[in-house]
């Protein structure tokens, strides 16, 4: 089994819809901290399991400097934005968003 591990940071805004009150209601950034974990027993033609540049490509080219709410349909809370990024990539099992250090949300398949 090949594994590869892709990491980069997204500074962007967003607010969430809680059913709680919560500072977090309101706009507000963070520079997440994302790593995106594939893995797969073939390499494709290029010899890769993904290209680096695709991963980085396909979800920090699309959040990054950008306002979550009106990029995602779900509130972008750490759990879901790591559930979209493991079904957004091909051959990923994992993905590990921290908002900060103390604040990490993890999905696995
Ligand atoms: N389970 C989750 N809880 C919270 C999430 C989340 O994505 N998953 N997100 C938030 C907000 O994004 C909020 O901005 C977090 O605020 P922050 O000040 O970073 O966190 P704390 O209130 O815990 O303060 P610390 O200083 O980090 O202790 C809220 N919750
Ligand atoms: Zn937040």
């Amino acid at each position: 089994m090949y594994y590869i591990e892709k990491s980069f940071e997204i500074s962007a805004c967003h607010h969430l819809i809680l059913d709680h009150g919560s500072k977090c209601e309101n706009i507000h950034g963070h520079n997440w901290q994302v790593t995106v974990y594939c893995k797969s027993e073939e390499l494709d033609n290029n010899g890769m399991v993904v290209d680096f540049t695709l991963i980085k490509n396909k979800i920090h080219g699309r959040l990054d400097h950008q306002d979550l709410n009106q990029k995602l349909d779900f509130n972008p809370t750490a759990e879901n934005i790591a559930k979209w990024i493991v079904d957004e990539i091909p051959h990923c099992y994992k993905a590990r968003v921290a908002e900060t250090a103390s604040n990490v949300a993890i999905y696995e398949r």
